[in-house]
């Protein structure tokens, strides 16, 4: 593998210079370089790149009585929003909203702002005092921003990749407003790059780890990587690192056209807790995976060790259910990939995010693949717009009509399938009324839709 990582080392070498590493979206790839009182809360609004990061950082560091506590809207899923500001209570007055969108128009976090803003109204709050935009300049949310006169805007350079923006304002502002020591975590982050720079394959850690997914995985991504941390704090890690690998390493086409269907697929929560739920399969049924354990050197801060039983604290047993597992599953040809902390601090949470974020760098190049786009995740918002614009379409005041009379009004017969979602949707939320039939039978229901209401059934 000697020759095909010293090109990734190039690659990389290039990409930290400003080389053009997305070439279908025609855009540098760099790390980024970054620059109390009356608020209470953080609400912070975002999705993706713009969420996994700053929760998993949460989770980790978050001192127990942080300066401001966090909550997260990331989703458009009006129950979960009401479910966040409903918990804010009064305490909405004094929340700082920090809104993270890259692009500054993804629909999810549009609709999120705006569900808070309502809320602020409903509680004859001004949001523009309360509010804060990490977006790039000139996006649709920094001119909202600036219009509206909200508290703050930061920057995104175009540069920062939505998956790897943990480092700069998007994941640093809510941390430091966590009283998290983001210093460290740039620290961390500099001295693992630092490391990742050496083109001495042994001495570079991100080098090792994407050789390990390579061989485990054949290249192509035959298995999948179960992230296991022993270690409840990491517990987000996982599902932070299953964005940043599989949107960046899941691509149809590599860098020269060719179809391979590339990618590594990503899951796993904590240990040992998982030792009780999927292990089994791990260690006897069928061989797809491979583990990585995170192991964290100390157990509880100085000076806070118990021994549970002579000579043995709740830490020795974390301790040893990672190392048995990690014997057994070895003693039954599982491979494992060990990563060992020594303590879940900002400096070593910000050279693990630092080390994975390289890592998929190398390893995309080993493979061939542009790591800095995401063509397939277009596919799905398309789709989802012609969906709203069709339920749009079919909102006239109307008789009842069938599923069919509703499709051909629409001029979309072959879309009666999803016409019966719309409609099953609409009627669960009292926004069409079935007015003969049931939705357990779609040929048998007439509907009425748009302005009627119930009283339209009876005249
Ligand atoms: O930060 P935003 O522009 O709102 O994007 C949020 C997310 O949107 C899309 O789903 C992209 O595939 C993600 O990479 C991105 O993190």
């Amino acid at each position: 593998m000697e020759p095909k990582l010293q090109k990734a080392f190039a690659d990389m070498r290039e990409l930290e210079k400003g080389a053009i590493a997305n070439p279908d979206e025609g855009r540098m790839i760099k790390p980024p370089s970054c620059p109390t009182g009356r608020f209470t809360q953080v609400l912070s609004v975002g999705i993706g790149g713009s969420a996994l990061g700053p929760q998993f950082v949460a989770e980790a560091l978050a001192p127990d009585n942080p300066p401001l506590k966090i909550r997260f809207i990331d989703n458009t899923d009006p129950a979960g929003i009401d479910h966040q500001i409903a918990q804010l209570g009064p305490e909405l007055a004094s929340t700082l909203v920090i809104v993270i969108s890259k692009s500054g128009g993804t629909p999810e976090t549009r609709n999120g702002l705006l569900e808070v803003q309502k809320a602020f109204r409903e509680a004859g709050l001004d949001f523009s005092k309360q509010g804060v935009a990490i977006t790039q300049e000139n996006s649709l949310l920094d001119n909202t921003a600036r219009i509206e006169g909200w508290v703050a805007r930061f920057p995104m350079f175009d540069w920062v990749g939505g998956r790897t923006s943990e480092m700069s304002a998007v994941g640093l502002l809510p941390a430091a407003l966590q009283g998290i020591d983001i210093k460290e975590m740039l620290v961390g982050a500099s001295i693992m790059d630092e490391a990742n720079r050496s083109t001495v394959v042994k001495n570079n850690p991100a080098a090792l780890l994407a050789l390990c997914w390579y061989w485990a995985s054949d290249g192509v991504g035959s298995k999948d990587m179960v992230v296991l941390p022993y270690k409840d704090s990491l517990l987000l890690f996982s599902r932070y690192l299953q964005q940043l690998v599989m949107e960046s390493l899941g691509k149809e086409f590599d860098l020269d056209g060719n179809r391979v269907n590339q990618g590594l697929s990503v899951y796993g929560n904590k240990g040992s807790t998982d030792q009780h739920a999927y292990i089994q399969q791990l260690r006897e049924g069928v061989h797809n995976f491979f583990v990585t354990f995170i192991e964290v050197l100390r157990d509880r801060p100085p000076g806070h060790d118990w021994e549970l039983e002579p000579g043995v604290t709740c830490g020795d047993y974390l301790f040893g259910m990672m190392q048995g597992t990690r014997a057994a599953l070895y003693s039954n040809d599982r491979e494992s990939i060990t990563v060992t902390v020594q303590e879940v601090t900002p400096r070593a949470v910000g050279a693990l995010i630092a080390l994975y974020e390289r890592a998929v760098g190398l390893y995309a190049s080993l493979v061939n693949i542009n790591a800095y786009h995401q063509p397939g995740v277009e596919a799905g918002k398309k789709a989802a717009g012609e969906v709203l614009a069709l339920q749009k379409s079919c909102k006239e005041p109307v008789e009842p009509l069938t599923l069919e009379e509703i499709a051909d009004r629409c001029h979309a017969a072959e879309e009666i399938e999803m016409i019966y979602k719309i409609i099953a949707h609409m009627a669960a939320n009292d926004r069409a009324i079935i007015a003969e039939g049931n939705c357990g039978s779609p040929r048998s229901i007439k509907v009425f839709l748009g302005e009627c209401n119930v009283d339209d059934l009876f005249t």
